[in-house]
């Protein structure tokens, strides 16, 4: 996940490729809460692991379940509608999947076994209206009590009291179906007789009920209704464990990869994984509005693939009750139609995570494009004048992963614009792994992805500052040193004359070189540590000054660069590696410091060092580096100097985070 205060998309060019989707959240934190109503074990498969599940789990263990891993798996022991703990303050963030079904639950096992229980989250969720729930459950007999604003949570639900179950249970369904789902999941724990809930006014988002209820019968209970407007528990209902479920994949996360094909998949198809035409969810139909706007889609049992068809995608007139969330998409699918999109019936948008009406307006205008928005409709233009725009996210995960799709804008105009999310992280709701998972399937022209390069003598704090900078951009790290490093260890373990670059530069493409999490490994050893040994740097030093090995390693550096960017450290990325590189530093300190940084980084890991002869040494090296006839050591003639002798890490930090804005377009 970019745990990162923004992340920079590139223009992107294409797309093809696989994608897994991660578990449905709404079947995910439907499924926890009636295995953890329901008597006996139940084995979760699949479950999404994201900030909304979190919050679930973390009240069921708090509500006396027994909740645990087993490698891939959650496994539950029901509490079997018997609550353990009659007291508990419940967080539940901004997950209105676990706030709407816990308030019905432990309203109605407050109510029949005694208990005090206060369910709030974080502020958005206190904007998130639940009066309706709340009126619905006190017409039965529970005792609620608004902890704020009347109507919206946090709330305290206790009990005893008594419950009035035969006359008929009323909710409104049309400001979020979420509340006849709390009811529908919640009701069977005192269905002594038949319970009849009645929905007041049209009902919204059906398909979330259809997934309700197939869930509900998985767990033994089999609900009656008539059409959409009554639906009837029957009497005796009790929750039994089905043993193990099977969570399918997101059908609303799929929607991004569908919109992906529909607009840059031009040869081979995207093809995502988890769901597909035996989908419970109602968000798999997004599909049919995709291919109105001209979309190839095809699809298996638990698959889709899609490639672009029509081009420019067509503009459509769309009723979205049917998709609520997954149809956001669309909205910036229509900066790529031939006519305006208009969405209608998606009045439900301005009470989800934020107002997402209005979010979308104000984030698709910063693009240049013209939006109108009414109640419960929005009207998006095709774009063809695009500004590199910095995108609001408003803690919505939803509003993150549509925006990435602008970034396609190159496809339309020959000035193509970078989109910068702010906190990308907040996809961890429902996809923690959303970019990564992107970044895997698109392709980009490689002069588009950012270059920073940071070039300097020995010990003048080049990978510290590439580590931090990198960590703050979510950029990769090429750290060159080490390939000079591996090359000269292995051509003394090879018995090579050092001097003798043909020989050296021969051993190149023979390397086994990888790295993962940090660590250098040639072939199956971790030399990590062998690499920053004095001793290597030196052996670095000689075979370096070999214009063949210089040449040997320049395409293994080239191929670091990879979204959403890259940091490189050495001594002549920016002269002869990267001389694109939007960003280029050459960082110096007095070589007195420079000898006593290297000497209390070797102390400090064990290793004992002289720092007269480390300071010799560097000497000798700054010599070599900057006299030998290739890619000498020196500043490109665009570099910004740096010299930080007497600046800290984060001051320096500080400093290239400077340039580099001054540098964007945003
Ligand atoms: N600006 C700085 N101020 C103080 N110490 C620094 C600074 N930059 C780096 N260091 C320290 O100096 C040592 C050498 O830095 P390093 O990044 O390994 O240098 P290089 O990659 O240029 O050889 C590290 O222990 C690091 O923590
Ligand atoms: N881009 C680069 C990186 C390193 N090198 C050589 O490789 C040696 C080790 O590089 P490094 O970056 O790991 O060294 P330190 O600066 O960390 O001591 C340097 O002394 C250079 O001679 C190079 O020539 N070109």
């Amino acid at each position: 996940m970019f745990k990162i205060p923004f992340l920079d998309l590139p223009p992107l060019r294409g797309a093809a490729g696989t994608v897994r989707l991660p578990g449905s959240k709404s079947i995910s934190n439907r499924v926890l809460l009636l295995a953890a109503l329901s008597e006996g074990r139940t084995v979760v498969r699949d479950l999404l692991a994201s900030d909304d599940t979190a919050v679930m789990l973390e009240s069921l263990r708090t509500l006396g379940c027994a909740v645990w891993r087993e490698g891939g798996d959650v496994v539950i022991d029901g509490l079997g509608g018997q609550l353990r703990a009659k007291e508990a303050k419940l967080f539940l963030g901004n997950a209105g999947t676990a706030m709407r079904p816990l308030t019905a639950a432990l309203s109605l096992l407050a109510a029949t076994q005694g208990g005090s229980f206060e369910v709030s989250g974080v502020p958005r969720m206190h904007e998130r209206p639940i009066g309706d729930l709340v009126d619905a459950l006190r017409g039965l007999g529970c005792e609620i009590d608004d902890l704020g604003n009347a109507g919206y949570p946090p709330l305290r639900l206790r009990g005893p009291s008594t419950l009035a179950l035969d006359t008929p249970v009323r909710v409104r369904g049309d400001v979020s179906s979420q509340f006849l789902t709390a009811l529908l999941l919640a009701l069977p724990l005192v269905a002594e007789r038949d319970i009849r809930i009645e929905v007041i006014g049209e009902l919204i988002s059906k398909p979330y009920i259809e997934i309700t209820l197939a869930l509900l019968a998985r767990f033994g209970i089999q609900v009656r209704r008539e059409g959409w407007a009554a639906f009837v528990i029957p009497a005796g209902s009790r929750y039994v464990s089905p043993g193990e479920v099977f969570v399918e994949g997101d059908a609303s996360s799929a929607s991004y990869f569908v919109g992906l094909g529909a607009i840059a998949a031009t040869d081979v198809p995207i093809r995502i994984e988890g769901v597909g035409s035996e989908s419970l969810q109602g968000d798999v139909r997004f599909i049919e509005a995709a291919a109105a706007m001209g979309a190839e889609v095809k699809a298996g049992p638990n698959w889709l693939e899609v490639k672009r068809g029509a081009w420019p995608l067509k503009g459509l007139t769309l009723d979205c009750n049917h998709i609520p969330d997954a149809a956001m998409t669309l909205t910036v699918m229509a900066l790529y139609a031939d006519g305006p999109t208009t969405l209608t019936n998606i009045a439900s948008w301005r009470v989800k995570e934020t107002d997402r009406i209005a979010a979308m307006a104000t984030e698709l205008r910063k693009l240049g494009a013209t939006v109108d928005e009414g109640p419960d409709w929005i009207r998006v233009q095709p774009l063809q004048r695009w500004q590199a725009a910095v995108i609001h996210t408003y803690d919505d995960h939803r509003v993150a992963m549509c925006f990435s799709l602008a970034a396609f804008n190159g496809l339309v105009t020959t000035a193509a614009k970078p989109v910068r999310i702010l906190e990308p992280h907040c996809v961890a709701k429902t996809f923690p792994d959303y970019f990564e998972t992107l970044f895997g399937v698109v392709s980009v022209d490689v002069a588009d992805v950012p270059v920073i390069t940071i070039d300097g003598p020995t010990a003048s704090g080049k990978g510290t500052l590439a580590d931090e900078t990198a960590k703050l951009l979510g950029f990769n790290v090429l750290d060159s040193g080490a390939l000079y490093r591996v090359t000269g260890l292995a051509a003394r373990r090879a018995g090579l004359d050092l001097d003798d670059g043909d020989a050296v530069a021969a051993i190149v493409p023979t390397l086994q070189l990888r790295f993962a999490d940090g660590q250098v490994f040639l072939g199956q050893e971790d030399v990590s540590a062998r690499l920053r040994a004095e001793a290597t740097g030196l052996l670095a030093s000689q075979v370096a000054v070999h214009p063949q090995v210089r040449r040997a390693l320049h395409q293994l550096q080239l191929d670091f660069r990879r979204l959403p960017g890259l940091v490189a450290d050495g001594r002549d990325m920016g002269t002869a590696i990267f001389p694109d590189a939007a960003l280029k530093v050459f960082l110096t300190a007095s070589a007195a410091t420079r000898a006593e940084r290297r000497y209390k980084q070797l102390i400090s890991k064990g290793i004992s060092a002289n720092i007269e002869g480390l300071r010799a040494d560097l000497e000798a090296r700054d010599e070599r580096d900057k006299n030998r006839s290739t890619s000498p050591l020196e500043p490109a003639q665009d570099a910004q100097l740096l010299d930080n002798s007497a600046l800290t890490i984060e001051a320096s930090v500080d400093q290239m985070l400077a340039w580099w804005q001054q540098r964007r377009p945003f």
